[in-house]
């Protein structure tokens, strides 16, 4: 388990800046945690605060009980290896080729030269690139080069995997693989995951718990499930847009959240028919979340013969759909 508690860092520049500002999180094992911000909210400050890159100004990183701050230099070297770090480039040595990066961490980690060689032959078989450990990052794509990355960083076995922006370089498609990669090793190996991105579709796609940071502050955070069925949830309307509607049409303008089996439940023309209510949707997503089917909407109605605003927002609520008013 990783629990990070009122961490900070501040720069002084000599102007001082809170670069992480009072952020605190636990994570269990296995969960996939993404961190969603906007350029300069201090999301790669903060990663490089988890992987020891950087020493905090206060605060303290727990990994498995271990109070990583405490140690001294030798276990601090420890330490690190049950850290491993995704870089947004890849960063990787151009002069070795994909095997001799991957097993770059084992050397200094003095492990054997025949264990080294095992390890780096279940790896890239791990991350699909088992017949190109011989080949130079030159020679291999953007999409590749982060296969070797992901398989680097998982070389000494770690306990947390910390993706900084891991997919921002790359097309569509190769981050929907690279993603569909991390959620596959994290499904397999059990690993933690910690993910930095500004996109949402990162988050959206293989997330279990999300938050959103700005000017070094987690504003909100919580599980997928939770985030997107309260409809006032700022990420959630990040990540499960449901539009800019147009204020002017009539009627009380609701949005409603829900998940699962209300998702596919024709509710809303049952409330139609129930209560004889003319319901407009606005705007809304309906999306895979989580393992889940999940949605959010924005819809106005136009109650008539004596239905009030609070008997269509019970009718729902009763139904299992979060409603507020818009
Ligand atoms: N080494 C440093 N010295 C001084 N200030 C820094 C340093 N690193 C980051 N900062 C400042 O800390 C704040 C957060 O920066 P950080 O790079 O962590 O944000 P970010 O969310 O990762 O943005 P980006 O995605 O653009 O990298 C910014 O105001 C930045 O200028």
């Amino acid at each position: 388990m990783i629990a990070v508690d009122s961490l900070r860092k501040v720069y002084r520049t000599p102007r001082e800046i809170v670069a992480v500002d009072d952020v605190s999180f636990a994570l269990e094992d296995g969960e996939i945690f993404g961190i969603l911000g906007r350029s300069g909210a201090g999301k790669s400050t903060l990663l490089r605060c988890l992987n020891l890159l950087e020493r905090p100004t206060s605060g303290t990183i727990t990994v498995d009980g271990v109070d990583l701050l405490s140690l001294g230099e030798a276990d601090l070297r420890a330490a690190r290896r049950r850290i491993g770090t995704v870089f947004q480039h890849g960063n990787l040595l151009s002069s070795r080729t994909a095997a001799e990066n991957i097993a770059f961490g084992l050397e200094i980690a003095g492990i054997p030269a025949r264990r080294r060689a095992e390890r780096v032959a279940e790896l890239l078989d791990l991350v699909g690139l088992g017949d190109r450990g011989d080949s130079h990052p030159s020679q291999l794509s953007g999409g590749q080069q982060q296969r070797v990355g992901i398989a680097r960083a998982l070389a000494t076995d770690p306990a947390v995997l910390l993706c900084d922006e891991a997919t921002s370089a790359l097309d569509p498609a190769t981050t929907e693989q690279i993603l569909d990669l991390v959620a596959d090793i994290n499904a397999r190996t059990g690993v933690t995951v910690v993910l930095i991105t500004h996109e949402a579709e990162v988050v959206r796609r293989i997330c279990h718990s999300a938050a959103l940071m700005e000017a070094g502050r987690f504003v909100e955070s919580g599980t997928m499930l939770r985030l997107v069925g309260d409809p006032e949830s700022r990420l959630a309307e990040i990540l499960l847009p449901t539009g800019n509607p147009d204020r002017t049409i009539p009627g009380r303008h609701l949005t409603l959240a829900f998940a699962d089996e209300r998702a596919v439940d024709p509710i809303l023309s049952r409330l139609t028919r129930d209560l004889g209510v003319e319901i407009s949707i606005l705007g809304g997503t309906l999306e895979r979340v989580a393992g889940h089917q999940v949605g959010r909407l924005r819809v106005a109605h136009d109650s008539r013969d004596g239905v009030t605003d609070d008997d269509v927002v019970d009718y729902l609520r009763a139904a299992g759909v979060t409603v507020t008013a818009a």
